[in-house]
């Protein structure tokens, strides 16, 4: 009988400079996995079997976990092109915390699209399938955005095109970035977060968010780091989200001291990253972040870099 396992990496979504459009996925040094993955074979009815360390705080019915979202409109949109479908049973590792700013609700989507996907034999392309995630994101955050599910699910950092084809584009990787991240253990509502930011932005603040976004998309193609780095400033989000945030200012300012070449909120938080050119900078930062930015025993930190590598599937072993 077949039966195959996703895993589906965290990820940054806006990496500072870039509101809902720019997202990158995270892989930790030490060879661990940060992500979640989702198990799928035939049954007589549909299933969902939820499992890991942060399923307990997933809502207590499985019709309302995003993963059996996923496999009813995976199975309206097979409908649609004249393909059929047959009952699955599901089980969900759930290896992200919710409300994390890693894009928790992402990797779920990502891995069960694509253990669908594999599953029925790859009846659509990454276009489509992204679009679909993209559906599903916006239906649990309170709005559309590529920023986490694009990098998760094909690696990399992303940008998006707001097209339909191609939804994404892959940006050229700095290799000797690591990333130092560390999640507080609070949980920060993705929708409550988008609530609270200014529904305009004035026009200085949009010259600034273009004028970076064009910067740091050059720099990356010329090779020109530091440059780069200089323009990964949040005008958008981290101004009012910041609040939200016990211990981010003191955060910011030991990486800086540090020689991180930048510091931001992932996602919508509370996760932190600073960016360093070197491991051991990160290694730092991430002592320290362990023991003032944690506030309690669901916190969490690593040392990552960005993996070519998106969301993976194949036969369970
Ligand atoms: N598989 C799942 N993974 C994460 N969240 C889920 C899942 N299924 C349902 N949810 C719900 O979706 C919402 C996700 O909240 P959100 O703040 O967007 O999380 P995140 O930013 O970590 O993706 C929560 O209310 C959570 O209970
Ligand atoms: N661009 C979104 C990203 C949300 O990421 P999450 O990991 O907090 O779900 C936003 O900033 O609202």
């Amino acid at each position: 009988m077949k039966a195959l396992r996703a895993y589906a990496p965290a990820s940054i979504g806006n990496v500072s400079l870039g509101f809902d459009v720019l997202g990158a996925a995270l892989a930790p040094v030490d060879g661990s996995r940060l992500g979640d993955e989702v198990d799928i074979e035939s049954a007589d009815t549909f299933s969902l079997n939820t499992v890991g360390p942060f399923a307990h705080k997933l809502p207590g019915d499985a019709d309302s976990n995003i993963v059996t979202q996923c496999y009813h409109y995976f199975c309206a949109q097979m409908e649609k092109v004249g393909k059929t479908t047959t009952p699955v049973a599901m089980t969900l590792s759930k290896n992200l915390p919710i409300g994390s700013g890693l894009g928790s609700s992402a990797s779920s989507i990502v891995a069960a699209f694509v253990a669908l996907n594999a599953f029925f034999d790859y009846p659509f392309d990454e276009d489509t399938l992204l679009t679909m995630m993209g559906e599903l994101e916006g239906q649990i955050s309170g709005s559309i955005h590529y920023d986490n599910v694009a990098p998760c699910y094909v690696g990399g950092m992303t940008l998006m095109t707001g097209a339909t084809s191609p939804v994404t584009l892959s940006l050229p990787l700095v290799k000797d970035w690591y990333y130092a991240i560390c999640y507080s253990g609070i949980s920060v509502s993705t929708a409550a977060a988008r609530d609270i930011l200014p529904k305009q932005v004035d026009m200085a603040t949009a010259l600034t968010f273009g004028r970076q976004l064009g910067v740091f998309v050059h720099a990356l193609h010329a090779g020109e780091n530091e440059l780069a780095a200089s323009v990964m400033k949040d005008v958008i989000a981290e101004p009012y989200r910041k609040q939200l945030l016990p211990g981010f200012d003191d955060a910011r300012a030991f990486s800086e001291q540090e020689g991180a070449l930048a510091f931001g909120i992932s996602g919508s938080g509370p996760t932190v990253f600073a960016v360093c050119d070197s491991e051991e900078k990160a290694q730092r930062i991430v002592a320290y972040l362990d023991e003032h930015y944690i506030q309690n025993e669901d916190g969490f930190s690593h040392v990552c870099q960005i993996p070519e590598q998106g969301t993976t599937v194949g036969p369970i072993t």
